[in-house]
C-alpha cells in the first residue's frame, strides 16, 4: 500500500521570534513574533512611534537586536551585517546618484558586485521595463518626475535579487494621484517577481489596497496580524478597531450570553452582539460598529440606539453624520439615501448583532 509523503510547511521568507528592541531603558520593539509566507506582501501599519521603522530596520540589519532571532528563508540572520544580508531597503526618500542616469542608479548595486558588464547590462534593461522607465534609462535623475524617481530606487533594489523587498513610507512624497497608481504599480511588479514585500505604512488606505495581510502595531508590539476584511470586520483589540476603519466604540459590561449572542449593558441600554468567545459575565468590553453598518431607523431584531444629530461631512457618493449619544459619545453614521436629518433632531439607530464586534476592554 502507497504511503502519502507527509506534508511539509513550506519554509516562511521571513520569521521573527520573540524580537525586541531596546534603546537603552526604552522598548521599541516588544517580543514580535512575525511569519511571512513565501512571496507574501505584508504591511506593517501603526500610528508615528509604535515602531514600524526600527522593526523594518531590524529586518535591514541596520539595527541589531536586543532580544530574539530574525530568519530569512530558514536562515538565523540577527548577527549578519547589513552588507551581507539579502534584504533591501526602498524609502521615502530615494537617495540616487545624481550624476548618473537611470540605467546608472539601476546599475549601481550590481557593478558594486563581480557581474560582467553584458550581463549587468541585460538586467538593467529588464528591471528599467519591469518597473516602466525602459524609455527613460538615458535621462539625468534631475529631469525625472518623483514617481519617476521612486521606479529608479525601486528598480536599483530589485536588480540585485533580493530574498525579501522592505519598504519604508516608499510613496508618501508622491501626490494623491500618482500614490494610487503607486501602490497598483507596486503590486503587478510584487507579483510577476512572486517575492515577499514588507511594507511600512501609517495610511490605512495604502495598506489595505496592496497588502496580503496587515499588521497593526501599537507601542512596539504586533496587536492584530490579519488579512484587511478580517481586520476590518472583526478587530481583535480596541486600539484596532480605533485604528482601522471607521468603526464607532461603545463600551459596557458584559451581562451574559442569550445563546451565542452576548448581551452587554451600555450606557444608553443593552446591546446584543454575536460572539463566540465565551467571556466572563462583569467582563468590561467595548462594542465597535463600523460606520457604514448603522443605520437610521428601527428594524425588527436590530439593536437600536438614540442619538441627537449634530453634524454633517458631505463625502460626494455619502453623507457622514456626526451624532451623540446620551453620554455624550460621538457616533459616526455613513448614509447613502440623501436624506439629511435636522440638526438636533432625535434619531434612532439600529444596527444587526452579526455587525458589530466584541472586544474585552483595556485592563
Ligand atoms: N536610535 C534611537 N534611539 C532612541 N530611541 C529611538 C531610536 N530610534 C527610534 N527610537 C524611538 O523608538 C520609537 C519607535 O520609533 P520608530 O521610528 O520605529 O517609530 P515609527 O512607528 O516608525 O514612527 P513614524 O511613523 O513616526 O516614523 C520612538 O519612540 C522613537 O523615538
Amino acid at each position: 500500500m502507497s504511503q502519502l509523503a507527509p506534508q511539509t510547511a513550506p519554509v516562511p521568507d521571513l520569521e521573527l521570534v520573540q524580537v525586541s528592541k531596546m534603546f537603552g531603558d526604552f522598548l521599541a520593539v516588544d517580543t514580535v513574533d512575525l511569519s511571512v509566507a513565501p512571496g507574501e506582501f505584508v504591511a506593517i501599519m501603526g500610528p508615528s512611534g509604535c515602531g514600524k521603522t526600527t522593526l523594518l530596520r531590524i529586518l535591514a540589519g541596520l539595527e541589531s537586536v536586543t532580544y530574539g532571532q530574525v530568519k530569512i528563508r530558514g536562515r538565523d540572520v540577527s548577527a549578519v551585517p547589513v552588507n551581507r544580508r539579502t534584504t533591501r531597503l526602498v524609502w521615502q526618500n530615494y537617495a540616487l546618484f545624481p550624476h548618473l542616469d537611470v540605467a546608472g542608479n539601476i546599475a549601481f548595486g550590481l557593478t558594486l558586485g563581480r557581474h560582467d558588464k553584458a550581463a549587468v547590462a541585460g538586467k538593467v534593461a529588464q528591471m528599467g521595463a519591469l518597473v516602466g522607465l525602459d524609455d527613460f534609462m538615458t535621462r539625468p535623475i534631475g529631469q525625472l518626475s518623483g514617481g519617476q524617481k521612486q521606479r529608479v530606487a525601486l528598480a536599483r533594489a530589485l536588480v540585485t535579487e533580493p530574498d525579501i523587498l522592505l519598504l519604508d513610507e516608499p510613496l508618501s512624497a508622491l501626490d494623491a494621484h500618482l500614490r494610487i497608481r503607486m501602490q497598483a504599480e507596486l503590486r503587478r511588479i510584487q507579483q510577476q517577481l512572486g517575492m515577499a514585500f514588507i511594507y511600512v505604512t501609517h495610511n490605512q488606505h495604502e495598506a489595505f489596497s496592496m497588502a496580503d495581510r496587515v499588521a497593526v502595531m501599537n507601542r512596539g508590539r504586533i496587536e492584530q496580524l490579519d488579512t484587511p476584511e478580517v481586520l476590518y470586520a472583526t478587530p481583535k483589540t480596541e486600539f484596532v478597531a480605533r485604528f482601522v476603519g471607521s468603526n464607532n466604540i461603545l463600551p459596557g459590561t458584559l451581562a451574559g450570553y442569550d445563546g451565542d449572542v452576548a448581551v452587554v449593558t451600555c450606557a444608553h441600554g443593552p446591546v446584543r452582539v454575536a460572539d463566540a468567545q465565551g467571556l466572563a459575565a462583569g467582563t468590561r468590553v467595548v462594542v465597535a460598529i463600523a460606520a457604514e453598518k448603522l443605520r437610521r431607523g428601527l428594524r425588527a431584531g436590530d439593536n437600536t440606539v438614540p442619538a441627537v444629530m449634530r453634524g454633517r461631512e458631505f463625502a460626494g457618493s455619502h453623507n457622514v453624520f456626526l451624532m451623540d449619544l446620551a453620554d455624550g459619545t460621538e457616533i459616526k453614521v455613513v448614509s447613502h439615501d440623501g436624506a439629511i436629518p435636522d440638526y438636533g433632531a432625535e434619531e434612532r439607530l439600529c444596527f444587526a448583532p452579526e455587525d458589530a464586534s466584541l472586544i474585552r476592554g483595556a485592563k
